[in-house]
């Protein structure tokens, strides 16, 4: 691939930039990004990553296969009209991480026959380790979907869904990692009050987390079984699960989920009355 332009110079272009990068998949000059109006935070991003930076639409646009739409959902009509007036050549592809948008609101903008991929990626990107989801706009056919999913892959794994899917994919892996490090948070804190070293207890916390994933990911067992095995009749685990299923935590959990897949569906709903 040529070029990729970003429109929409913050955390998660930032995420993506760094792992593309890492990944050696494009020299990082072939990368280009403009936002809307911090030039300190494009110069940021250029002297950190090497990155080309510009304020013309032209040549942000100019010979990208790829235009990664990274802006808050709520500037997306501002970005869409700022698209419309660049008239795209045929066969760019426009690419949306926007969280709850869909793609035939981005579609209105666009010629038709313009390729429209929705993707939600995470920001474990920057390590390389993302989980992203990858739907088809109407004109998104197995070529564009190949190559956004190959592109994704580059920064952790990617799987092809219906656009249905994407405000439960949303709420699983898109706000999972805050999720998680929520959980870290309150461990950090309490490993802590029960007397640990606050970095030893980091230490020995993040091995744990690596850990689970890593059993989860080559053990046969489901995530009930693997914590039947460290539960003990009357030890430790039962006494520390026991406060958990008082105090409701499982419910709670699930109730997170749902709360941020409504709000995916709502901020959709939102752009397309
Ligand atoms: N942060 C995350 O973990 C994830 C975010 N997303 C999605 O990524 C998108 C961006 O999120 P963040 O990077 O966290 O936001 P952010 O607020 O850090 O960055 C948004 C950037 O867009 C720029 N911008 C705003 N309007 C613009 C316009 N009309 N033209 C050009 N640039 C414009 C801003 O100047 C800023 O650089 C959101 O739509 C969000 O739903 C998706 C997956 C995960
Ligand atoms: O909180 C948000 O709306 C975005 C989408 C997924 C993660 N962050």
């Amino acid at each position: 691939m040529k070029k990729i332009a970003f429109i929409g110079a913050g955390a998660m272009a930032e995420a993506l930039v760094k792992g593309l990068i890492a990944a050696e998949q494009l020299p990082a000059e072939a990368i280009w990004l403009t936002n809307h109006a911090n030039e300190a935070r494009l110069q940021e991003l250029h002297s950190e990553y090497g990155v080309s930076i510009t304020r013309s639409r032209t040549e942000l646009l100019r010979d990208a296969a790829v235009i990664i739409l990274s802006m808050k959902p709520k500037d997306a009509e501002a970005a869409m009209l700022y698209l419309k007036e660049a008239k795209l050549k045929p066969g760019q592809i426009v690419v949306s991480v926007l969280a709850g948008i869909h793609t035939s609101f981005l579609e209105k903008y666009l010629p038709e026959g313009q390729p429209v991929v929705r993707v939600m990626p995470n920001t474990s990107a920057t390590i390389l380790e993302a989980a992203t989801a990858v739907a088809a706009g109407v004109a998104a056919g197995s070529y564009e979907m190949r190559l956004v999913s190959s592109l994704f892959e580059t920064v952790g794994t990617a799987v092809q869904v219906e656009e249905e899917a994407m405000d439960a994919v949303t709420a699983i892996s898109g706000s999972g990692p805050a999720y998680l490090y929520y959980m870290m948070e309150a461990l950090e804190e309490a490993s802590i009050q029960v007397g640990l070293d606050a970095f030893i207890g980091k230490q020995l916390l993040i091995q744990t987390f690596k850990g689970v994933a890593k059993m989860l990911e080559q053990s046969d067992l489901t995530p009930a079984q693997l914590r039947a095995n460290i539960t003990s009749a009357g030890g430790t685990t039962a006494a520390g699960i026991g406060v958990l299923e008082e105090q409701g935590v499982k419910a709670a959990v699930q109730a997170c989920v749902h709360a941020a897949a409504t709000r995916s569906k709502e901020m959709g709903q939102a752009f397309t009355k």
